[in-house]
C-alpha cells in the first residue's frame, strides 16, 4: 500500500532529513510514526504526497510508482491520501457542510450525492445535526472531526493523519483516536505522526520511529520510545 525502498532525500542545504529509508505499510494498517522534531517526520509523509522530490530510492502508494509519476497526475495521487493535521484547516468562511462538499464539487460529484453522502460522513464523526455550523462555533475537537470527515468524503483508501491531536486536550485527543479507530476499522491505512507518548503507549499498534532520517525501530506492537 505505501512502500519506501531505500529512499534519502538531502535538502539543498545538505541536511539528510531521509536517509536510506525502506519500510512498507500494508492495506488496513495502523502505524504511528514517531521520533524527535527534525527526525524526518514530515518529510516522510511529504515523500508519500510528492510534496518533496527523494533524491535517490523509490516511493510506491497504492498502485502509484511517486518517484516516477509526471506533475500532471499528481492529482490522481492525491485522491489516494486522505490527510488532516494539527490546525484543522478549514476554511473559515463556509459551514461544515460547504467545508465538505467543496471536497467533492473538486472531483465533479454531482450535488445530489453530496446531499447524500455529507450527512453519512458527518453521522460518522459523530457531528449529525452541526452541519450549518461554522468552524469558529466548534470546539477544537470537533473542528478536527470535520476535518477528518472532509479527508474522508471521497474514501482514500488512505488516511494519514499529521499531529491530529496536537492542539487538543487529553480526553478530547482520545475521542478523536475512537474516530481514527472506526476509519481504520472500515478498511482504511492510517498513517499518524504523533508526539503523544500516551497515545502511543495505550493503543498497541505499529511504531515507526525516525532518528536523524534513519528507521530506528519498526515494532509490530511498539511504544512511543524506551527511555524512562
Ligand atoms: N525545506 C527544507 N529545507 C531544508 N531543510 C529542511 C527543510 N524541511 C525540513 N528540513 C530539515 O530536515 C530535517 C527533518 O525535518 P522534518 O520537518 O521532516 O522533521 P520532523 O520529524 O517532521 O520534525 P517535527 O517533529 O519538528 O515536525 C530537519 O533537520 C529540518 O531542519
Amino acid at each position: 500500500m505505501i512502500e519506501f525502498s531505500n529512499v534519502s532525500k538531502r535538502y539543498d542545504n545538505g541536511v539528510m532529513a531521509l536517509d536510506n529509508v525502506s519500510v512498507q505499510i500494508e492495506k488496513g494498517e495502523f502505524v504511528f510514526l514517531v521520533g524527535p522534531s527534525g527526525a524526518g517526520k514530515s518529510t516522510f509523509i511529504k515523500a508519500i504526497l510528492k510534496e518533496v522530490e527523494i533524491t535517490t530510492g523509490k516511493v510506491f502508494v497504492d498502485d502509484l510508482h511517486v518517484t516516477r509519476l509526471h506533475r500532471r497526475r499528481v492529482p490522481f495521487l492525491r485522491r489516494k491520501v486522505g490527510v488532516v493535521f494539527q490546525d484543522f484547516r478549514l476554511l473559515p468562511n463556509k459551514t461544515v457542510y460547504e467545508n465538505i462538499a467543496f471536497a467533492m464539487e473538486i472531483v465533479g460529484t454531482p450535488q445530489r450525492n453530496i446531499r447524500k453522502q455529507v450527512p453519512l460522513i458527518l453521522a460518522l464523526v459523530g457531528l449529525s445535526g452541526k452541519g450549518n455550523f461554522y468552524p469558529n462555533q466548534l470546539s477544537g475537537g470537533e473542528q478536527q472531526r470535520v476535518s477528518i470527515a472532509r479527508s474522508m468524503i471521497n474514501n482514500p483508501p488512505i488516511l494519514i493523519a499529521d499531529e491530529p491531536t496536537g492542539n487538543l486536550d487529553p480526553d478530547t485527543s482520545w475521542e478523536i483516536m475512537k474516530v481514527l479507530r472506526t476509519i481504520n476499522r472500515r478498511g482504511t491505512t492510517i498513517l499518524m505522526a504523533t508526539h503523544d507518548r500516551e497515545i502511543v503507549d495505550i493503543m498497541k499498534k505499529r511504531v515507526i520511529a525516525l532518528e536523524a532520517g534513519k528507521v530506528a525501530r519498526d515494532d509490530k506492537v511498539g511504544v512511543y520510545s524506551y527511555d524512562d
